[in-house]
């Protein structure tokens, strides 16, 4: 009976949503001012709408409640009580295969995994190559897992204190773990000092420095920028491979800068140094980037469509707007236009989106080697729809 509520409520809530803030937040609003639902109704209401958006653009010819309880069943690995009071034949069913699973959502028509996918995911002919389309759209039916990578001071100490406390947890690389969603990192272990919470494939985006680390080490005065820095993932990755070198961080918005200061002490990053800059114009870009000196690496982890993170935030599986990619593209172009001309020679560009999208890829690899002195060393798809991680697309190109 409480099913066929929260059933209701979530249709309410998804078919009133019009993109323009993160669900997320759409969903703190209703249930801020709609006390009344405790904490397994918010749950179970927010898992239906989230199943929802999974489905991107597939199955739209459902009824809405009938779809909703389709996109429960496609996201259900496992039996749950939500589909066994939803609909109780298909609950015994959840671990089929998703082909299997859309004969019995539709038995008239049908539908071919492949179709499904397309449906799911329309923009296929978009994705960079190497990307295989179905299985990607079809990822979107799960939620992906937590990474976290671990300080390399603490990479013992960690792992002790998962295990003692009991976590499932798997080491994916030396040292990026994998744990499960939903497990609260925070009240475990110190954030940032002790591990830095980064899918694992940004953090396999910023490994391709590794390829460059015995070059760079070598350098006496070894200078590098985090254009883009955003929170400072990508820089506390590379200072923990590169401690001795020169850091610059900087980012349009000067609030997310505050979080990278504040993230930088939580690190015990304290030689650096910061500005706000908009890289998208000569114009713009201000004194600060006039003044900045040669750089032997610099890291363009760009803004981007985010397309290979959209299993997280699924809702732009609906609402994204497919002119986005061009417009991201040209912006990407101009902030690499000012980045190029601050690459000493012989010096690396790492270039990294969280976009599938060739446009926002391999496309500009291509414009950049047309257009610059440079050669391209590692170009990389990385994707993460086979492990449950997000999908990123990193290039290493050095100045010539
Ligand atoms: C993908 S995020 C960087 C993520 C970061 N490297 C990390 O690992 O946490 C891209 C960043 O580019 C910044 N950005 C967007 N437009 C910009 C511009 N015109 N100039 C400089 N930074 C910009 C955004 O504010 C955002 O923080």
């Amino acid at each position: 009976m409480f099913a066929r509520a929260h059933l209701v409520v979530a249709l309410q809530l998804v078919q009133g949503y019009t993109g323009d803030i993160p669900f997320v937040h759409h969903l703190k609003q209703y249930f801020s001012t709609h006390k009344k639902h405790g904490s397994r109704d918010r749950k179970q209401i927010a898992q239906l709408c989230y199943c929802w958006f999974r489905l991107g653009h597939a199955l739209k010819h459902l009824e809405p409640a009938d779809r909703m309880i389709a996109g429960l069943f496609l996201c259900s690995k496992d039996p749950n009580g939500l589909l066994q009071s939803l609909h109780e034949e298909w609950n015994e069913k959840t671990t089929l295969p998703t082909e299997a699973k859309l004969a019995l959502i539709d038995p008239e028509n049908s539908l071919s995994l492949a179709a499904f996918a397309s449906a799911l995911f329309p923009l296929q002919s978009a994705l960079s190559a190497g990307i295989d389309a179905t299985a990607f759209a079809c990822s979107h039916l799960e939620q992906p897992d937590l990474f976290i990578r671990i300080r390399p001071a603490y990479l013992e100490s960690v792992q002790k204190k998962l295990s003692k406390a009991g976590v499932p947890f798997i080491m994916e690389t030396i040292d990026g773990c994998r744990l499960p969603n939903g497990f609260k990192v925070e009240e475990l272990f110190r954030l940032n000092q002790e591990l830095v919470v980064q899918d694992l494939n940004s953090q396999r985006a910023g490994a391709m420095v590794e390829e460059i680390v015995g070059s760079l080490r070598q350098q006496e005065d070894l200078a590098i920028w985090d254009a883009c820095a955003a929170s400072g993932g990508k820089s506390i990755f590379v200072f923990d491979r590169l401690p001795g070198a020169r850091l610059t961080v900087s980012d349009i918005r000067s609030s997310i800068l505050q979080n990278l200061y504040q993230r930088f002490r939580q690190a015990g990053l304290y030689s650096y140094y910061g500005f706000v800059a908009d890289l998208s114009d000569p114009a713009k870009a201000g004194e600060e980037y006039r003044k900045l000196a040669l750089q032997q690496l610099i890291l363009a982890d760009l803004p981007c469509t985010g397309s290979g993170t959209w299993s997280r935030t699924p809702e732009q599986l609906c609402f994204f707007d497919p002119g986005a990619i061009d417009n991201y593209a040209a912006l990407q172009k101009k902030i690499l236009s000012l980045l190029i001309p601050k690459l000493a020679d012989g010096g690396y560009l790492l270039y990294i989106t969280c976009s599938v999208f060739s446009k926002e890829n391999e496309a500009n690899i291509n414009w950049l080697l047309e257009t610059y002195p440079l050669q391209c060393l590692k170009m990389q798809t990385l994707n993460g729809y086979s492990e449950k991680a997000d999908s990123m697309f990193a290039a290493l190109l050095q100045k010539l």
